[in-house]
């Protein structure tokens, strides 16, 4: 049966003009209401773990802007806190967690309370389900291990990521421990938002780029192809989208190997190279620069008609590189709204 959603039926290969869009963060600081609902939850996890508000900051951009696609407010670190890892989000510095550094600390991680304390989130995915409008489909997302390993060892955000790239060569049967656990909470946390009413997936890895290519094959396809492999296999029709974030010329091996449905690009992909390699092995997804929609003006509307003027030929889904920062004013965000809607091809 062929979707009434546009978004899912790029997903499914087909081309539409416009192309359906939604951005990533398109929920967050940058608006208002936000704020506002941020301020009425408490700390950031609260709001994470507090459906009913959950549900409303996932429909605000929605209200404002017609995304084709709403995706679930959550955020990648809620996995370690669900295999009972310290974490905490820092107001202007960001997530900070008890890090896991030894064989020790992996043994301490426990697979067994992971449903219990996303409840929650399962709940905002149904609550979303029914709440959003029919032609909108709804998105649900993890990080990939290897980008949620990189906080769980390093404790932080990272520059260089020093203390994972080093338990990686150093203690490879720790890591490979804790990457195979993660690779199982991550696949069942993802089938329960199927279950509960997620229509596709996407899978962040925006740390994908720091590895390097023997790596990268090992903990950034192979993870995400088990992950694709186990939703087509026991969810059948819920597409995936992978954005192996930095990932250069191997975004090609990471389509062909992990088979997802959709990739997303960051802005960095040469747009003539996608639409030849990439597109006609799959959906494509991005990828214009976030910094644009600070920009605005003349700037952002040519930005804008590049990358639809180059992808948009084939299945294609209009987003951003990478998320939204919280200096982008709301109106720019219309106005590239306007510009997709009123693009006739
Ligand atoms: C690496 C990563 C994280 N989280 C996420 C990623 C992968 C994508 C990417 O690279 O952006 C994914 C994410 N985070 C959030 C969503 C919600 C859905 C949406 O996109 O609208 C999604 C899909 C909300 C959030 N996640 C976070 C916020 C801001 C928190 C606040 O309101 O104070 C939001 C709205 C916090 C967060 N969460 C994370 C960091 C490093 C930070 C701190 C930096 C920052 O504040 O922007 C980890």
């Amino acid at each position: 049966m062929t979707s009434t959603k546009p978004f899912l039926r790029a997903l499914a290969g087909e081309t539409i003009i416009p192309p359906p869009f939604w951005l990533m963060r398109q929920a967050g600081r940058y608006l208002p209401e936000y704020r506002a609902t941020r301020t009425q939850a408490g700390s950031f996890l609260d709001l994470c773990y507090n459906p009913e508000l959950a549900v409303e900051v996932t429909l605000q951009p929605l209200r404002r802007f017609g995304f084709d696609a709403a995706i679930l407010f959550s955020d990648i670190l809620v996995v370690p806190d669900g295999l009972g890892q310290h974490v905490a989000f820092k107001e202007g510095e960001g997530p900070v967690l008890a890090p896991i550094r030894s064989a020790r600390d992996v043994d301490g991680l426990d697979l067994s309370g992971l449903h219990q304390r996303m409840a929650p989130v399962y709940a905002t995915v149904s609550g979303l389900s029914k709440a959003i409008p029919a032609t909108t489909a709804l998105i649900g997302f993890a990080g990939a291990p290897w980008t949620v390993a990189t906080y769980m060892i390093e404790g932080s955000g990272s520059k260089d990521f020093a203390n994972a790239k080093r338990l990686m060569w150093s203690e490879p049967e720790t890591f490979a421990r804790l990457m195979n656990l993660l690779i199982e909470a991550t696949g069942q946390y993802l089938i329960q938002q199927i279950d509960a009413g997620a229509e596709a997936i996407q899978i962040f890895d925006t740390w994908a780029g720091a590895l390097p290519e023997t790596e990268f094959r090992r903990w950034v396809i192979e993870p995400a192809r088990q992950l694709v492999e186990r939703i087509h296999c026991e969810r059948p029709g819920v597409p995936v989208i992978g954005f192996p974030r930095g990932a250069g010329i191997l975004y090609e091996a990471y389509v062909t190997e992990t088979k997802v449905d959709g990739v997303s690009l960051d802005s960095s992909v040469p747009l003539d190279w996608a639409a030849r390699v990439l597109q006609p092995k799959c959906t494509v997804q991005g990828n214009l620069d976030p910094i644009l929609l600070v920009a605005g003006d003349e700037a952002l509307d040519a930005g804008i008609d590049r990358v639809l003027k180059a992808l948009a030929k084939g299945p294609f889904i209009f987003n951003l590189g990478h998320g939204i920062i919280p200096p982008t004013p709301p109106e720019n965000v219309a106005r590239l709204a306007e510009r997709i809607k009123a693009f006739k091809g």
